[in-house]
């Protein structure tokens, strides 16, 4: 149980369900039976919860994961920021009003913030909130076409609720983006409300289950204590009162959700995408290695282990960072709540840059994935296709991946200034504080420590150097904010090697902590086989201060192939301990079964193109 802890009743309830068990076949459906099937899912899905009990997070979430295979339905937005949001922002009486009725889902919300012409920039958002103390209410407007809500998930067609982030305005004066708990339908017809244009953006690459909507406001009223008031207040005459707080903690929702993202979506998908191709490759046999022997395995060619082997060891341990993402957000979180608000820049920081490094990398391996199963990848009905398109999706919401990058190196660069003047760091960037040695320890036994060090000097020096090159912009004569756009390709690469570094560091502690010897030699062997790709990988980085020697490299190249022969004999093993469902991988390639070639005939035939049609052979005829 490395990996599920409590998990496996509730997916084994789940999965008795009848509906979420043996639906029909989602590859054959259009987007709106998509749609429409994810729906009835939902409504089953409240329906199990009430019949069982599932009141605790972790536990629906358990049963989602069966419920809505590799997709987002419109719970996603509705638990994973609706209430959360209801939850931070909120006073003890709001949470009180609108918590309960979330939960039962007799409201449905969402988050709705992006706009038609921002999302990345959100002081560039343009809704206002205008407080009227006559009538005690703030007319929600959308001044100019650009400022019409674009993206919001289940804003489209399901939620009856949302929470809305716009600039209050009190007696002509801005005060900067609040949240603002709206109404949007009405609960018994179901129809947007009088002053709300509102419906469904249109088909995505991706997330056909889910409708993500616009919204434009035309001088909507909503009552005074619908703005979530727990860090800000307005009183009855247009009074402004604020804790002495940061005013990022209005952003909080959105470092929540890229806190689980880690796990959730780049550590899950690679790992279903890993679990697809390599019990595949141990299933199909092509061409020959030795004249008249049977044709191998795939898996047996070294290429095919080479493809595929990196990104398993890369999936362990993207999946074992995003349950470190987890633990730290909830820990900071706690601390906040507490009133000690010290480590909120570094959770920004982390959870920006870890969630768009694993989500870069799960796309990325995600598609080798597909490459690496040939022409039945490309079908499909193998499953991979739909985990990419959602997973990719990770790339761009909740803050897009090179924008995040650069949060992440804008904390770095500021805790590098801090330590050239005298201060210490501590927690995940405590090691910019310490001296680190220029010659690289690698030997041929690549003990974890040594592999772990390698990339903390990488680390190190990258971040160093981005710093000294943004000095040297500046001192040239350039403003601070041109000569952090002149820099910001060498910062985005820092920060990647903070998260590579932070990534490797955390599978070493892993591997450290595991008691059984078996375990822990194999899970060794991939937390090798992932720091020798990053080092083989990104070699420039490692040999151009003349750390890491040709020799040396050479050294990483041998093990590297060598690692290649050792874990092929527990790969199966590896992805079956991830312990996904045939449900929850939705692929015929992937079966656990192994029954590939007589199940990709029987899903052919079924497909709607064999159907009789009269226009298609009305035309062909
Ligand atoms: C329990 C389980 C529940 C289930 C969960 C399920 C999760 C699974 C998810 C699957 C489903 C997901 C569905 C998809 C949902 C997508 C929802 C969205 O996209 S919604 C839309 C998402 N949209 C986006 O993500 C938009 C992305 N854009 C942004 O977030 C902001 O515009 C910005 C951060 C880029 C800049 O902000 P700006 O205000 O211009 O700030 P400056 O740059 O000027 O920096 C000034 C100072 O502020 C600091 N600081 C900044 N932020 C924070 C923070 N959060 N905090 C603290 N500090 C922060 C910064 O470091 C700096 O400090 P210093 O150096 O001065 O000391
Ligand atoms: C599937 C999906 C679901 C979503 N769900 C929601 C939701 O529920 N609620 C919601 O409010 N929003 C949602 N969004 C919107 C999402 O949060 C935004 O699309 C995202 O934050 C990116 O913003 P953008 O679209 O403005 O990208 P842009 O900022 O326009 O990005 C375009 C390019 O510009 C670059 N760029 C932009 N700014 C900078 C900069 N400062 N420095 C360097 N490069 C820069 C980017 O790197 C990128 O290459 C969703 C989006 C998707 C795809």
């Amino acid at each position: 149980m490395l990996f599920k802890g409590g998990g496996l009743p509730h997916e084994s309830l789940a999965l008795q369900e009848k509906l979420f068990g043996a639906g029909p076949d989602y590859n054959f459906m259009t987007r709106i039976e998509r749609f429409k099937n994810s729906l009835v899912r939902v409504q089953h899905f409240i329906r199990c919860c009430a019949r069982y009990n599932l009141h605790d997070h972790a536990d629906k979430k358990w049963f989602e994961g069966v419920a809505f295979p590799n997709e987002v339905s419109v719970l996603g937005p509705h638990s994973g920021m609706f209430i959360p949001t209801l939850k931070e922002q909120g006073s003890e009486e709001q949470i009180q009003k609108w918590v309960p009725q979330a939960e039962k889902h007799q409201i449905m919300g969402t988050y709705i913030q992006t706009e038609l012409g921002h999302g990345t920039f959100v002081r560039g958002l343009e809704t206002t909130a205008t407080y009227d103390p006559k009538t005690e209410e703030f007319i929600l407007n959308s001044p100019t076409l650009t400022s019409i809500k674009w993206w919001p998930g289940g804003l489209g067609r399901t939620c009856n609720f949302g929470i809305v982030m716009a600039l209050l305005y009190i007696d002509g004066k801005n005060y900067g983006m609040h949240p603002f708990v709206v109404q949007l339908r009405s609960l018994k017809t179901h129809e947007p409300l009088p002053g709300l244009t509102m419906g469904d953006i249109g088909p995505k690459f991706g997330f056909d289950t889910v409708d993500n909507g616009y919204l434009q406001f035309n001088h909507f009223g909503i009552p005074r204590e619908n703005m979530l008031m727990k860090y800000c207040q307005v009183l009855k005459n247009g009074t402004y009162t604020k804790q002495t707080r940061n005013p990022k903690f209005s952003y909080g929702a959105m470092i929540f959700v890229r806190s689980m993202v880690v796990y959730e979506v780049a550590g899950q998908g690679l790992a279903k995408a890993c679990t697809i191709a390599i019990r595949y490759s141990a299933i199909r046999r092509q061409s020959e290695l030795k004249k008249s022997r049977p044709e191998p395995q795939i898996l047996d060619y070294q290429t095919q282990q080479y493809k595929l082997f990196p990104l398993l060891a890369l999936a362990y341990a993207v999946w074992f960072t995003g349950v470190r993402m987890k633990e730290i957000y909830f820990m900071v979180n706690n601390e906040i709540k507490q009133g000690h608000t010290e480590r909120l820049p570094e959770l920004h920081a982390i959870s920006s840059g870890l969630k768009a490094f694993t989500t870069s990398m799960a796309s990325w391996g995600i598609e080798r994935c597909r490459l690496a199963c040939g022409g039945h990848g490309y079908s499909a009905a193998s499953g991979l296709p739909k985990i990419y398109v959602n997973a990719t999706g990770g790339c761009t919401y909740e803050g897009e991946n090179t924008v995040m990058l650069l949060q992440c190196a804008r904390f770095l660069m500021n805790i590098y200034g801090g330590v050239k003047n005298g201060r210490r760091p501590s927690g995940s960037v405590n090691y910019l504080g310490e001296r680190i040695s220029s010659r690289c320890t690698l030997t041929s036994e690549f003990t974890l420590k040594s592999l772990a060090d390698a990339f903390k000097h990488r680390a190190a020096r990258m971040i160093k150097e981005a710093s000294e090159r943004l000095n040297r912009l500046q001192a040239s004569g350039n403003d601070p904010e041109d000569s952090w756009n002149l820099n910001s390709v060498v910062l985005t690469k820092a920060a990647e090697a903070h998260c590579h570094y932070y990534m490797v560091l955390v599978f070493e502690s892993v591997v450290e902590s595991v008691e059984d010897n078996c375990v822990k030699d194999i899970l060794r062997q991939l937390c090798q086989l992932l720091a020798l790709c990053g080092i083989q990988e990104n070699s420039g980085d490692f040999i151009q201060d003349g750390f890491l020697n040709n020799d040396q490299l050479e050294l990483v190249k041998q093990k590297q192939l060598s690692l290649l022969s050792e874990i092929r004999p527990n790969a199966v093993l590896l992805v079956d301990a991830f312990e996904f469902h045939d449900v929850q991988l939705g692929s015929i390639l992937g079966r656990f079964d192994g029954n590939v070639y007589e199940n990709l005939f029987k899903w052919a035939k079924k497909t709607p193109l064999n159907k009789p049609e009269d226009l298609i052979h009305r035309l062909l005829r």
